[in-house]
């Protein structure tokens, strides 16, 4: 089934690939990386696709929470080494895994994601590869979260092993300040338009508050909360942080709860914060531009966003223009999915996600 997607155009297909820019065409090479290619496996497993949109679908229903998770799960893959599965191996021989990392503690949908590949094993054994789902996974995740559909192409592989130590150095860290996020998108190849529209991707999920309980009372040691937060704000993240910082002696006040439609306790739950706190929008990422530019970003590294000249104007544009964020984002995403890809004969499919074959 192809006839999901926005039609074809050429500069939608083009998205870089780093990995095979090399490649020529008319070399008989076959250890030469392949190119990714749209709908890989229409022969080895047509229906692949299909079985991984369905299952994101049903489990969707009654676990919504899976799409921000998988929109998280390829940010963290990608980044690190490529789109290539490496988050998702459980720890082999004497190292560690990159699951166990601190920046990737809270990762969630594992579990969803052995399932999708137990059905697509079941359908197509050892042809489809972990890489491949978790891109076509999220891209489904972030159509069910209100964002944009787009094309992607397949053919990605497994890797052999993870990389917990680059994992454990190389996400992004939520106290990040400008330079920090820019060099590290840039270093991938992302410039600061496309580090702006990917953190857009912070209009969904949950937020523990450990990640910017440094923020509210006591911001750099300077027992002063973070003075970029708005006032209001920052009372609306205290309270609903309240019940998981014990440390405090005395409760901040309660006066003022905001935003209106709702009552603090309906955004937390275990010491979280929901990112889409003032209630889903109706434009899929205008909401969180909109509150960075009223200083109300959760994590510090959000705010910064608008610290900077460039990424001032676009955190502008996407506030003020749904469309334009929902086209860059779309763009953004398949840049994202692609990124260092591991093609054939390079890596494997693996037969489990969570274990090399
Ligand atoms: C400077 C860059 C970034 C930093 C510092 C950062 C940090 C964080 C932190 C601390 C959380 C909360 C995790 C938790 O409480 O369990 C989070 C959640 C999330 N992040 Fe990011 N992130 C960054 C960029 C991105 C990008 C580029 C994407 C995707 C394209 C992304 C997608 C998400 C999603 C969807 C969630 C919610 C996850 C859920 O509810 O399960 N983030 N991020
Ligand atoms: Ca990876």
């Amino acid at each position: 089934e192809t006839n999901n997607g926005p039609s074809n155009s050429s500069s939608i297909f083009s998205a870089p690939s780093n990995s095979q820019s090399s490649r020529n065409i008319l070399s008989s090479d076959d250890d030469m990386p392949r190119s990714l290619e749209y709908d890989y496996y229409r022969e080895s497993c047509p229906k692949a696709e299909q079985i991984i949109r369905m299952a994101v679908r049903n489990q969707h229903k009654f676990r919504p929470n899976i799409a921000p998770a998988f929109l998280r799960l390829i940010f963290h893959d990608c980044f690190i080494e490529g789109c290539d599965a490496s988050v998702l191996l459980d720890a082999i021989g004497g190292g560690g895994s990159e699951k166990e990392v601190p920046p990737n503690e809270t990762l969630k949908g594992f579990d969803v994601v052995d399932f999708i590949k137990s059905e697509v094993e079941e359908a197509c054994p050892g042809v489809v590869s972990c890489a491949d789902i978790l891109a076509l996974a999220a891209r489904e995740a972030v159509s069910l979260a209100g964002g944009p559909y787009y094309p992607l192409l397949t053919g990605r592989r497994d890797s052999l092993l993870p990389f917990p130590e680059l994992a454990a150095y190389e996400i992004p860290n939520p106290q990040d300040d400008l330079s920090t996020i820019i060099a590290s998108f840039a270093s991938r190849g992302f410039d600061e338009q496309e580090a702006v529209t990917l953190l857009g991707a912070h209009s969904v999920g949950m937020i523990h508050c450990k990640f910017f309980a440094n923020r509210l009372y006591n911001f750099h040691n300077t027992e002063q909360p973070d003075p970029s937060v708005d006032a209001e704000f920052l009372n609306f993240m205290r309270t609903i942080c309240n019940n998981s910082n014990p440390s405090l002696s005395t409760s901040p006040p309660l006066s003022s709860p905001m935003p209106s439609r709702s009552s603090p306790s309906s955004q937390s739950s275990r010491g979280m914060m929901k990112m889409d706190y003032e209630g889903p929008g109706t434009d899929f990422g205008t909401l969180y531009y909109r509150s960075l530019l009223r200083n109300r970003g959760i994590l510090f590294a959000d705010q910064q966003l608008t610290s900077g000249e460039n990424t001032k104007v676009w955190v502008t544009a996407y506030a003020t223009n749904p469309l334009l964020f929902r086209k860059e984002f779309a763009m953004v995403m398949m840049k994202l999915s692609n990124l260092s890809v591991l093609t054939a004969p390079m890596g494997q499919v693996r037969l489990h996600c969570a274990k090399v074959a």
